[in-house]
């Protein structure tokens, strides 16, 4: 069946779309362990991803948050344990789980419109529904008017919303994003990071899930439901926080701070070991 109806046609509002625990997790890793060659990386890692959840993954360089995120992804095997989307094992790469880079990935030689075309490829629409669901996507990164523009002619921050509104034309259930923001100037960040939220939960997305990797805690504060830490050698998740903060976030707010703390603690907690 094709599945476009889904989205096509809701209202245009980005209204966000409260986050629910009562389906279970949309996500799960199961107790994964990974090796390269013989050098241990990730041990017994578990975490989950409740419907309508920003997930964020912290921890010091070199942890393993991308590896993770690449296993979440099926794009590499555990060396054990395993990844259920909705309850099936995700044993390769699935359109249903997209990724978006840190280096920003577009396609120099095609506009916008043909960029995000290409994430409706994986599901075979007809050329005008593909066409709708693409300027629907385009219209939710905020990029309606630059339809015909060429990634050169974008600063940083656009051309990193046509990799996601491509991400999200694939009509993925979870998205992982690996340090999306790390490549962006601070005030171009500081804007995107403002609006992804919505951006990426609202009704005419059909999304269910985002896993995000980070080694800026504030950035894991201002956007995350949920922030699991990643620590140790090999690395496990040696916790998991909670964030209870109204959203919009305000970076200043003692509250946010106290947030931003308390993932320092657990980072620092490894290092002083
Ligand atoms: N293809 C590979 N082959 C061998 N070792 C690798 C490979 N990719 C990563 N590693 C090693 O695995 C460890 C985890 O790397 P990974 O990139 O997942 O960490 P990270 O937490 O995402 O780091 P950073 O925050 O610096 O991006 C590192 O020690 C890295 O050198």
């Amino acid at each position: 069946m094709i599945r476009w109806g889904g989205y096509v046609g809701r209202t245009s509002s980005l209204e966000a779309v409260a986050p629910s625990a009562a389906a279970g997790p949309v996500l799960e890793a199961e107790d994964i362990s990974f090796s390269y060659n013989n050098y241990k990386v990730l041990d017994h890692v578990n975490l989950e991803v409740d419907e309508n959840n920003f997930v964020v993954i912290v921890g010091p360089s070199g942890a393993g948050k991308s590896t993770l995120l690449r296993i979440l992804g099926g794009f590499i095997k555990p060396s054990s344990g395993r990844v259920l989307l909705m309850n099936e094992e995700v044993t390769r790469p699935t359109p249903k789980i997209m990724m978006v880079h840190q280096s920003i990935v577009t396609f120099p030689w095609m506009t916008v419109l043909d960029n995000v075309l290409m994430g409706t490829e994986v599901r075979h629409l007809p050329k005008d529904v593909a066409r709708q669901v693409a300027l629907q996507m385009i219209e939710v990164v905020g990029l309606k008017g630059f339809e015909h523009f060429y990634p050169k002619e974008l600063s940083g921050g656009m051309r990193q919303r046509v990799a996601i509104a491509r991400a999200l034309a694939a009509d993925p259930i979870v998205l992982l994003m690996d340090e999306p923001f790390s490549h962006l100037d601070e005030l171009t960040a500081e804007s995107l990071r403002r609006e992804v939220y919505n951006m990426l939960f609202n009704v005419n997305t059909p999304l269910k899930g985002v896993v995000m990797v980070t080694h800026n805690l504030a950035e894991a504060v201002e956007l995350a439901d949920v922030v699991y830490i990643l620590n140790g050698r090999p690395a496990t998740i040696t916790g998991k926080v909670k964030i209870n903060l109204p959203r919009p976030r305000n970076p200043r707010d003692p509250e946010f701070m106290n947030y931003t703390d308390v993932l320092y603690d657990y980072i620092a907690e490894y290092r002083g070991a």
